[in-house]
């Protein structure tokens, strides 16, 4: 055993100079080269409640085509004039301007846009269909056609002797390599035709070879495979037709499509077809769907199967691109109106994030204790999470990530105190009902306040250590503030009188706020100093909004605007207001523009909903600076969901004082300012 020793001392030293996936690369064999196909564009957009315009597609196919996809299935220019513009317009890319990265390659290295069609019509000839005319004039080197592979739908879903699909299949194949096409067919319910009737799902497959058939898909139509058929249906089909390049193309309905299409690979398939976003998720952010999207429940998810392939089973896939693949999936879910779900693996927002203390204590050492990757590898990041569940190593990485100071500070008896303070008061409001991952700038240590939720609200944690921090004094204290709201009548409900119809009620609603500020800047050169020695001033400033949060919010800019000209930046950007997150969907509601860039959006939750309209609620909301692009999250709780909202939106706007305006930061390095939003730049000078 003790021979051994040395042994066990140099593998530890090895983990921890070269984490876990650098040592699978650094053993990786020659990478195997497969094609990835994505059928976003096509297959994605018959996925209920999908729907994308010809320049989203445009967008969408420039993306995936600059990210490194082997093929951009474009969609079906037979079934619609949409599609068909596509290709119209696909025809004059890629404009070298918007497409740089390929501009940059050789045309035989840009991705290879496929149109989508099915075989001819039955009973009729290849010559007369209009369909794979369409194919044809869609000016694609690559078509895809879609087969039937499964006796029971040629018989009753076609209704054809099983002859005449073999002959739809060979003479369609043969009419598109006629006309210079690269063709894969997709073999339609492959594997359950393979099951069923073996011999003539084979069949099938030899006339489409015999045709010169490029490549023959085997598709999973119905997603009801498990992965050791996947694996015996490949390699029959692979030592019957050697040579052939054989594709997968798989659903999600048993929630095994990117599991059965890697087992594809790994048995002998060379393309893969998926779709890429994988991060679609339901407006409550609660149990979204994380598959790719497609037909039904999905397609086998691209921004799973890329980085498994290209990490973990030595392919090549789309190389030194891969990091991309994290921005990837939000453009496409922006393009196609969709939340990010954050538990995507690889891309989602908690993919790589750790709440646990003692998972946090231990990724701090070695990263790749708790992850099976680097997040960076495909574009994502670590995250710490602060919440009941912390330790102090959360705490820690907090600090440690807001740029607060060195480690070696962080072992002083002082930061030790405060760090342990700051633990103390997460543990103590989670237990009375609050939650703080993602609040990390709004909590009121000296009022404990039930309801809070760290874990998004980021901004909210930080300023709870600057608030313990020496010397620390915020920017601007809240002296008082109102808010009323009343119905009044419209003028045309005076017109509804007359004519005796009803008439529209004007809600109106109004909010003033009252703040202390420093009174003239040469006294803010120390703010640490201001409250003390400072000359103050008070500004009373009152606005108007379409609701009681948009009052408040643009009264409060525009009593602090003229101090801190740099809150013209400041967009509020989400703002959720919710009660019991387990039992009621969030609420979001958008409220729009607030001051010229100001917007935010409201998350509420009652989280005491047996209390009635006595429940505490938790607000949360989060902020954007669109001059430094940094967004942070704040929350706020309060039985009253204006006070909720108000500490909150407090809490938003001093972190971005003291973060973004050069007059209130501590010392510490900042984002570059232009010199017209410093208002002390001047008088410095
Ligand atoms: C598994 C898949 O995802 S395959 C792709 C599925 N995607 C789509 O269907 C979206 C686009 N589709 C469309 O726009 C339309 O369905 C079209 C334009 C293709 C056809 O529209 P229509 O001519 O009105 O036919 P309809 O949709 O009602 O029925 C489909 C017809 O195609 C036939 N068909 C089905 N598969 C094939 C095939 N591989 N080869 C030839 N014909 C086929 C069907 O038997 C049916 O013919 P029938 O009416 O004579 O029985
Ligand atoms: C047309 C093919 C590829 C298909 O979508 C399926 O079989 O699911």
């Amino acid at each position: 055993m003790v021979a051994s020793e040395p042994r066990i001392a140099e593998v530890a030293a090895a983990v921890v100079r070269a984490p876990a996936h650098a040592i699978r690369q650094q053993h990786a064999a020659p990478p195997r080269l497969v094609d990835i196909y994505d059928t976003t564009l096509r297959d994605g957009t018959q996925m209920e409640g999908i729907s994308v315009s010809v320049d989203d597609k445009l967008k969408i196919a420039r993306v995936l085509s600059n990210f490194g996809m082997h093929y951009i299935e474009g969609g079906w220019p037979g079934s619609n004039p949409k599609d068909a513009e596509f290709f119209e317009r696909a025809k004059a890319e890629p404009p070298p301007d918007v497409w740089s990265r390929i501009a940059e390659l050789p045309p035989e290295a840009w991705s290879r846009i496929a149109a989508f069609g099915s075989t001819r019509r039955k009973n009729s000839t290849c010559e007369q269909d209009k369909q794979l005319a369409t194919l044809i004039a869609a000016g694609t080197n690559c078509v895809t056609i879609v087969a039937k592979a499964w006796d029971l739908h040629v018989d009753h879903i076609l209704e054809v002797p099983r002859e005449e699909n073999l002959a739809m299949v060979g003479e369609s194949v043969a009419f598109l390599k006629a006309a210079g096409k690269e063709v894969m067919i997709d073999l339609e319910h492959f594997f359950d035709g393979f099951k069923a009737n073996p011999a003539y799902t084979m069949q099938v497959c030899e006339r489409a070879v015999e045709a010169g058939a490029d490549v023959l898909v085997l598709c999973d139509t119905n997603g009801g495979t498990l992965g050791w058929e996947v694996d015996q249906a490949v390699r029959t089909v692979a030592s019957a037709f050697p040579g052939v390049r054989l594709g997968i193309h798989c659903h999600n309905d048993q929630e095994l499509a990117v599991s059965n299409s890697l087992q594809a690979v790994q048995s002998g398939a060379t393309v893969v077809q998926g779709t890429i976003n994988g991060i679609g998720g339901t407006i409550n952010g609660i149990g979204g769907t994380i598959n790719g999207i497609g037909e039904r429940t999905g397609n086998a998810n691209l921004a799973s199967i890329v980085p498994t392939l290209q990490l973990k089973m030595g392919c090549a896939g789309v190389g030194e691109r891969l990091p991309e693949l994290t921005a990837l999936c939000r453009f496409v879910d922006e393009q196609l109106n969709r939340l990010p779900d954050s538990k995507a693996p690889y891309v989602g927002q908690s993919a790589f994030a750790h709440k646990g203390g003692i998972h946090v204590s231990a990724v701090n050492k070695i990263p790749d204790s708790y992850q099976h990757i680097d997040p960076a590898a495909v574009g994502n990041v670590r995250r710490t999470l602060v919440s009941e569940l912390s330790g102090r190593s959360n705490i820690l990485s907090k600090v440690e990530e807001f740029g607060m100071g060195s480690k070696e500070e962080f072992s002083s008896p002082e930061w030790q105190d405060r760090m342990n303070r700051v633990l103390t008061a997460v543990k103590t409001l989670e237990k009375r009902g609050s939650t703080f991952e993602g609040a990390d700038a709004t909590v009121n240590l000296i009022e404990p306040l039930r309801g809070y939720t760290f874990e998004g609200a980021d901004a909210t944690v930080n300023l709870m250590i600057r608030r313990l921090m020496p010397g620390y004094t915020a920017p601007f204290r809240l002296m008082d503030y109102t808010v009323t709201a009343a119905d009044t009548m419209g003028s045309d409900a005076l017109r509804g009188e007359e004519t005796g119809t009803p008439g529209s009620v004007m809600p109106s609603v109004r909010a003033t706020v009252k703040v202390k500020l420093p009174a003239g800047v040469s006294q803010m050169e120390s703010l640490a100093s201001f409250w003390d020695n400072g000359d103050r001033t008070q500004r009373l400033e009152s606005a108007e909004g379409n609701g009681p949060v948009n009052a408040l919010a643009k009264a409060l800019n525009k009593a602090l605007l003229p101090t801190f000209p740099s809150l013209q930046h400041v967009v509020l950007k989400d703002y959720k207001a919710s009660r019991r997150p387990a039992q009621l969907p969030e609420l979001r509601v958008f409220v729009g523009e607030v001051v010229q860039e100001l917007k935010f959006q409201l998350k509420v939750r009652i989280l005491d909903q047996e209390s009635a309209t006595a429940a505490n609620t938790r607000v949360m909301i989060e902020f954007m600076d669109s001059h430094h692009n940094q967004q942070w999250a704040t929350v706020g709780v309060d039985t009253n969901i204006i006070s909720a909202s108000m500490c909150a939106l407090m809490d938003g706007f001093e972190y971005a004082l003291v973060e973004y305006a050069p007059c209130c930061s501590l010392d510490r390095p900042r984002p570059p300012v232009r010199e017209e939003d410093d208002p002390f730049e001047g008088e410095r000078s």
